[in-house]
């Protein structure tokens, strides 16, 4: 007796096949010229056409599975914070996000998963006006790279360099959320609203701020290895050093109650994954830049100034360094 086929009902939906995964999560077409997308998605490179008389910025970030978000995350979250921790490069530079491409391995094919990641990471493209126009997808411990492409007027970005000794040393939004909202996700918190967890998981690159420094901050850098670390490289970068005031760092709310003052305070310190933007400026500049700020949704905290002596001032001897995926290096 001939097997009876199966029902449409009982079929075992088909996975999709690489290139059909492809064509229907990444290889949106719904941008137009205006992007200055030549070619997207689908011939061997994108073709971009670049704003005449600017320079590209151009920066990779690659995240990691249990390495920089928890494997067991929701898989949008994934998708927005790998292009968001790319993106802060971005805004710390003061560049105009344009274009970005993502490389994605997965273990196994699970289309369920990628629709929400990929929903994840449109979703930030589309706050951004970001197109992605190319990629790579295959099969491997799950991890997301993803280059993006920015412009900026030649003289006008943000460099590491730059600071002067007199300099203050300002910071955007809030510190300590990333560890502590790390720590909350190990102590099981799964409410995506929860302040610390949003920190974590959801970090908003600063684009808007970084655009709004030009011309008024004199370096800059996004805040991911720990706001020490960071600033070491900003003084490293300008031939100088810093004074902090760490009691003038702005915890991320919820932090304190949930870590103690002086944890919540080695959070912002070392934590990382905070993504907020730290930059020096003239004390003249400071006014103008807190209302720019303003204008963008943005808050500007003085957190200290630049100096004449190396090194960072007003830490703890104890405290040092930050986030650093081979610790080693000079004793
Ligand atoms: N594999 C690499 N090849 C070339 N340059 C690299 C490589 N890895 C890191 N860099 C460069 O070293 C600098 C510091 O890297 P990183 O700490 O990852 O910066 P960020 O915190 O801005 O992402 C950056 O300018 C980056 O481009
Ligand atoms: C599961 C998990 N464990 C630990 C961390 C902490 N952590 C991992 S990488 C990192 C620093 C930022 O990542 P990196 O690759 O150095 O980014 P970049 O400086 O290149 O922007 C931090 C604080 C995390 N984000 N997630
Ligand atoms: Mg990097």
């Amino acid at each position: 007796m001939p097997r009876s086929m199966p029902g449409v009902a009982d079929r075992p939906r088909r996975e999709p096949g690489e290139f059909e995964l492809i064509a229907r999560y990444f290889a949106r077409r719904d941008e137009g010229e205006a992007t200055g997308l030549v070619l997207g998605p689908g011939d061997d490179c994108a073709l971009l056409s670049p704003s005449p008389g600017h320079q590209l910025a151009v920066s990779v970030d690659t995240s990691v599975a249990d390495v920089h978000f928890p494997a067991t995350a929701p898989a949008a979250v994934v998708g927005h914070r790998a292009l968001a921790v790319a993106l802060s490069d971005l805004a710390a530079m003061g560049a105009q996000a344009r274009w970005c491409t993502m490389a994605l391995a997965i273990p196994a094919m699970d289309e369920e998963w990628i629709a929400a990641f990929s929903e994840g990471f449109h979703a930030l493209c589309r706050q951004s006006a970001v197109s992605l126009v190319g990629g790579d997808v295959t099969r491997g411990q799950l991890s997301i790279s993803v280059t993006v492409h920015g412009e900026v007027p030649p003289g006008a970005a943000l460099r590491r360099q730059g600071g002067r000794a007199g300099d203050l040393i300002a910071v955007t939004g809030s510190l300590g959320g990333g560890q502590g909202g790390l720590k909350a996700w190990q102590a099981g918190e799964r409410d995506l609203d929860h302040a610390l967890l949003q920190a974590y998981l959801l970090p908003r690159p600063r684009l808007e701020a970084g655009l709004a420094l030009r011309g008024l901050a004199n370096c800059a850098i996004d805040i991911s290895d720990g706001l020490l670390a960071d600033l070491g490289h900003l003084c490293h970068a300008s031939g100088v050093g810093a004074e902090l005031d760490v009691d003038r760092l702005p915890l991320t709310a919820g932090l304190e109650t949930a870590l103690g003052r002086e944890a919540a305070q080695r959070a912002a310190l070392t934590g990382g994954d905070d993504y907020e933007l730290l930059f020096s400026l003239p004390a003249e500049a400071v006014e103008t830049t807190r209302q720019r700020l303003q204008a963008c949704g943005n808050t500007l905290t003085l957190i200290g100034r630049l100096s004449e002596t190396p090194g960072i001032a007003g830490v703890d001897a104890g405290l040092t360094g930050g986030w650093q995926h081979f610790p080693g290096g000079t004793p």
